[in-house]
């Protein structure tokens, strides 16, 4: 598979922070990858470096085997960024009209209005608009000059429920038609819905890197939990395949790699009721993998 985004080695520092520390990165076309991570992992300094807009301190950066600016320049690439300022005293029209122009091969301006959910909006000055209505208005952009990668840095933060739905099936039809996607967010739903892979950032580092499936299983297993009156660490911990036991009260959560031979343990020993059984969640993951630090 032909590589849309090569990141190698790749360092950036602010004075004595460093935001990025050697980070190594391969988006295949036609992958959808989540950057997950704490507040200032580094996901915001990584997304500017793919796209050009600031330099690494060190290491390369391909896109579709190009420098940034030139696959930038070359349409290649639809950006939205968090905040980044739009013109305000044009219409929302003339706006897209006019980044659409600046592309070799844009889509319809009609085409990627709808796309984005602005037309109902489309003849209102930009300034006048909610934050997320911007928010849409910022997807149209980043869709007008219908780039073989879009970047995304928490595209739908400040979006109502419908728009956030329509914003993801548009990534998925861009996806399905063979398009890449690279967005950064702090809903682990959008990664676990919607990414093929998950990166995790955590201190300018890759902690990990794989399918959702895969990151849950780095922390493993299954929760199985269940109400037990006197309920001890030591007697519980003992059970096939438990690696963990967190007791609250009659509480008892029990992390498990092997929940069959534990629950077969746990009913031929002890008097449980209220049982149920949790797969490990994304966001058990990501905290257990980053440390849930900010740094
Ligand atoms: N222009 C800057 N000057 C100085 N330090 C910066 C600058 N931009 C980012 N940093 C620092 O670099 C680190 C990484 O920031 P970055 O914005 O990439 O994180 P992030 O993962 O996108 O965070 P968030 O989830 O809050 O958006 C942080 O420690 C941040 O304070």
């Amino acid at each position: 598979m032909p590589t849309a985004l090569e990141l190698k080695a790749v360092s950036k520092r602010y004075g004595d922070t460093v935001a990025l520390d050697g980070v190594d990165l391969s988006v295949a076309e036609g992958e959808t990858v989540a950057v997950l991570g704490p507040n200032g992992a580094g996901k915001t300094t990584m997304l500017s470096i793919a796209l050009g807009l600031l330099s690494p301190g060190s290491g390369v950066v391909g896109v579709f085997g190009r420098t940034p600016v030139e696959a930038l320049q070359a349409g290649e690439v639809g950006v939205l960024l968090q905040d980044s300022g739009l013109l305000e005293d044009v219409r929302v029209d003339e706006l897209v009209t006019a980044v659409a122009g600046m592309y070799p091969h844009p889509v319809p301006v009609q085409r990627a209005m709808r796309a984005a959910g602005v037309e109902e909006f489309a003849t209102r000055r930009v300034g006048r608009l909610s934050s997320g209505q911007q928010q849409r208005v910022r997807f149209a952009l980043a869709l007008a000059g219908d780039p073989k990668l879009l970047v995304l840095d928490e595209p739908t933060v400040g979006l109502d429920v419908e728009s956030r739905r329509s914003l993801w099936q548009e990534v998925r039809a861009r996806t399905a038609a063979g398009r890449t996607v690279i967005f950064a967010t702090h809903y682990l739903t959008e990664a676990d819905d919607y990414a093929d892979r998950v990166v995790l950032l955590a201190g300018g580092k890759i902690v990990a890197s794989g399918p959702v499936s895969a990151i849950k299983s780095l922390v493993g297993g299954t929760e199985v939990r269940f109400v037990l009156e006197d309920a001890d660490v030591a007697e519980l911990a003992i059970l096939p395949g438990v690696r963990h036991v967190r007791i609250e009260g009659r509480a008892v959560t029990l992390r498990t790699d092997d929940s069959d031979a534990t629950l077969r343990g746990l009913f031929a020993m002890f008097d449980v009721s209220e049982v149920r059984m949790m797969s490990t969640d994304l966001e058990d993951a990501v905290i257990s993998l980053t440390g849930g630090r900010e740094r």
